[in-house]
């Protein structure tokens, strides 16, 4: 079997066109969507992916502002900005990129956010309000994957969904996700025994863990959906997954690619939250 790409380029644009539409909409009602993006520190990677969500939110009609500090802001200055940032009515999004320098608590600042602005979806209210089914931002990787489930039609009810990591970004959230989806749902993890006899039975597999080749061949029943949410560097430097692609391409019914899969659908997901919030903002 040869599985199919869900492509996520292919999808993350739809979305971008749809919150096009809607950010048109809200502009003909004088509302201009505004995301502000903080950046603390030089980390090269989150210097291009902040970058990347500027660009994207441009592209849409939004209006995002990034501002950089440097890594030795003190951390009442990054809070004092963030209050500044709830109180103020133009500004409908607030994102903080991670990872913050290690003299920051990243708990802390994240719960400064306002969760009327926390399109990131990282504030204990927003996670909260997910794990009881209240309406509030949902995490944008977990999110996307969901939507790539959506795209090619995949009903959960009664699947074996198994994801492979417990962050609180990714994996606790994606496995709330699929309950929520009446899947039947494993959480693994690094003290998980013997991974592959649960990722055997699975339907679906998210694989969340940061690390190369963690799902290879052997481990995935034909015809199961794979989901990558990995990004690291192979030998040459090259970006790829938590997926062995080129073995797994050959079990799995659908699987997405790493770059263009799950990657994209997160900027995505970030657009469409920071469209909900100044919807709701404007309500
Ligand atoms: N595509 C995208 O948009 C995004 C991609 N990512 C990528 O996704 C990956 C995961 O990110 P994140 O959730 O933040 O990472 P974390 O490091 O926070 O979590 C990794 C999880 O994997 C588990 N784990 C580690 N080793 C194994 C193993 N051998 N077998 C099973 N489970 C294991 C850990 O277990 P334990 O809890 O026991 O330590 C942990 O729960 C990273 O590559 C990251 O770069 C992240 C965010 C967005
Ligand atoms: N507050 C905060 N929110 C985040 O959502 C957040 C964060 N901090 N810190 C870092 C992680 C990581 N993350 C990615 C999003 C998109 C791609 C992405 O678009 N990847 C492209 C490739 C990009 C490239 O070429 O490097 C792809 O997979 O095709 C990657 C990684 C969001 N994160």
């Amino acid at each position: 079997m040869t599985a199919q790409l869900i492509d996520g380029n292919a999808l993350a644009k739809q979305i971008r066109e749809e919150v096009a539409g809607r950010t048109q909409a809200l502009k003909a009602r004088g509302v201009q969507p505004r995301l502000s993006i903080l950046l603390v520190g030089e980390d090269p990677a989150s210097q291009v992916y902040t970058k990347h969500k500027v660009n994207d939110s441009t592209q849409t009609g939004l209006e995002a502002t990034l501002e950089t500090y440097p890594a030795t802001l003190p951390e009442a200055d990054l809070l004092a900005r963030i209050r500044a940032l709830n109180e103020d009515p133009s500004v409908h999004g607030i994102l903080v990129q991670l990872p913050l320098p290690k003299h920051m608590d990243s708990h802390k600042v994240i719960e400064t956010i306002s969760p009327a602005k926390d399109v990131d979806g990282f504030h204990v209210a927003s996670a909260g309000a997910l794990m009881v089914g209240q309406p509030g931002f949902w995490p944008c990787t977990p999110y996307g994957c969901l939507k790539m489930l959506d795209a090619i039609g995949y009903d959960l009810t009664g699947k074996h969904a198994v994801v492979i990591g417990r962050s609180n970004i990714v994996g606790k959230p994606m496995a709330l996700m699929l309950l929520g989806r009446d899947a039947t749902v494993t959480v693994c993890h690094s003290r998980t025994r013997d991974l592959k006899s649960l990722t055997l039975q699975a339907d679906v597999v998210v694989a969340a863990v940061g690390k190369r080749n963690v799902l290879t061949a052997d481990m995935v029943k034909p015809g199961a959906v794979v989901i990558d949410v990995g990004m690291n560097r192979n030998d040459e430097g090259k970006l790829c997954g938590d997926v062995d692609f080129a073995g797994v391409q050959d079990v799995a019914g659908w699987i997405t690619p790493v770059p263009g899969g799950v990657g994209p659908m997160t900027r995505a997901m970030l657009l469409v939250n920071t469209i909900q919030a100044a919807e709701r903002a404007a309500a």
